[in-house]
């Protein structure tokens, strides 16, 4: 007699695309809230008076209580313990808060004036919102992966991360095209009104996770009917970390991520002025050239996800993006290559590398750890990766300011350094470099532990 498998809220297509639908819609909104002040450094200066390390102050703030306060690790030890819709409702909500804060302190005028250890009071409040901000979109990115696994396990995997990672790009893209306009936009520049936008979004973002909720508590009672035989699943103790941490797998990709990331966050940090030093583009266009980055990657993410999942190779995958990330990089440090025909060219070559990483990696964690563990894992990887996306742009800063200043020119009325960005594309090849190394390292070790990272990701 052949048993008829039950089914599950899962299997309907309508049921899981949907599910994604609305955790990715929450994801782009925060996507969208993290890159909206990018564009408004110089309104930030004319408007309110911030200077450039006000700015820098503002920025680092992503990782204070994220990478400091662990805040990140606790979150994906609570997403493992209570599980995805408190700790997602959780994450949206702290979204909210942190972008209010962050709004009431950039539109206030009584902070202006006043200063909390030596840094503008304004800064200040606006940091502590933006600190707080980081900790829900980091936790909800967790989440979201948690979310995705769920309901796309050996079925379209890669293709649903990809997809998600897609959206979360047009969140990004849309912070980079919009958020001048947005803040120009009656006549008279006023940055908070960019911020209000993505705080009104993220509320919208709230309200797409509260319909997910039911959608999830549906799917939980559907796969509790058809569990046959009712088994308890394994719950997360907290001895698991040391499960996690003592996987070599798991570091494998936790270095590859730290490394590969740290080659395109921080270098699009400088792109612009990359853009200005090497290929004398003009300062009001030098930033479009990396902004096309994200484009590409909205298209091709989800593209090398479905590749993935339907013939395999995630570990192949991830060698032949790093490899693509070290040739675009010692591209961009050959000195006579400095026409801004190139520049668009190989930002083009980094996006594809920038899709086929992240396409294959994130779902090549769910074949690393088990279910329950898979939290605090892709939290501990996050909070590897925030080290190097906080330390990477103080390191490029530093070799810049102390061997890369060539001379002196005026720009926009103002005395400005020239540098020579030879040695920080130098050292992001490196980071290449070694990420190839590690991808290398984690292809063989899935060869010995079977993980199964070279095999298709969904199950007929
Ligand atoms: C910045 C964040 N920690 C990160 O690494 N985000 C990834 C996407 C992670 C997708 C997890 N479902 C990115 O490429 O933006």
């Amino acid at each position: 007699m052949t048993e008829k498998i039950r089914e599950t809220l899962r299997d309907s297509k309508k049921a899981r695309w949907t599910a994604l639908a609305l955790a990715s819609f929450t994801m782009m909104c925060g996507y969208f809230f993290a890159d909206v002040m990018s564009p408004l450094k110089g309104l930030l200066e004319g408007q309110i008076g911030w200077t450039s390390s006000d700015y820098g102050t503002f920025t680092s703030a992503y990782g204070w209580f994220n990478v400091f306060l662990l805040m990140l690790i606790f979150g994906g030890i609570i997403l493992d313990k209570v599980g995805v819709r408190i700790t997602g409702f959780g994450a949206a909500l702290i979204m909210v808060i942190g972008t209010a804060i962050q709004y009431w302190a950039i539109s206030s005028t009584t902070l202006q004036g006043s200063s909390i250890w030596g840094i503008k009071s304004q800064v200040f409040f606006a940091s502590i919102g933006y600190a707080t901000f980081a900790v829900g979109v980091e936790v909800a990115g967790i989440t979201v992966t948690k979310v995705i696994y769920k309901w796309f396990q050996g079925k379209e995997l890669a293709l649903a991360m990809g997809l998600q990672v897609a959206l979360a790009r047009v969140g990004t893209a849309f912070a980079l095209a919009f958020s001048v306009p947005i803040a120009k936009i009656t006549g008279v520049a006023d940055v908070s009104r960019s911020v209000l936008v993505g705080l009104i979004a993220l509320c919208i973002g709230l309200l797409a996770f509260v319909v997910y909720i039911f959608i999830d508590k549906k799917l939980d009672q559907s796969i509790a009917d058809a569990k046959p035989d009712n088994l308890e699943e394994e719950e997360f103790k907290i001895s698991d970390i040391r499960k996690i941490v003592t996987n070599k797998g798991w570091w494998f990709i936790a270095i590859l991520c730290v490394l590969f990331y740290s080659a395109v966050f921080p270098f699009l940090k400088y792109a612009t002025d990359l853009m200005v030093n090497k290929f004398g583009v003009e300062m009001d266009l030098a930033g479009l050239i990396p902004s096309l980055l994200p484009f590409g990657t909205i298209l091709l993410t989800p593209l090398f996800g479905n590749i993935y999942d339907r013939m395999g190779k995630g570990a192949s995958i991830m060698i032949w993006g790093s490899v693509l990330l070290i040739v675009v990089h010692l591209l961009f440090a050959v000195p006579f290559l400095n026409n801004w025909a190139i520049a668009i060219l190989l930002v083009i070559m980094l996006g594809i590398a920038f899709s086929l990483v992240p396409s294959a990696m994130w779902p090549s964690v769910t074949k690393i750890v088990p279910e329950r563990q898979l939290g605090t894992a892709m939290a501990l990887i996050f909070w590897v990766q925030n080290w190097g996306l906080m330390g990477v742009p103080l390191l490029i800063g530093w070799v810049l300011d102390k061997y890369c200043i060539t001379g002196q020119t005026v720009r926009d009325g103002l005395m400005v350094n020239t540098y020579d960005y030879t040695l920080p594309m130098l050292i992001f090849a490196g980071f290449g470099f070694l990420a190839v190394l590690f991808a290398f390292l984690l292809k063989i070790e899935d060869r010995k532990k079977g993980y199964g990272l070279e095999k298709p990701n969904y199950i007929r």
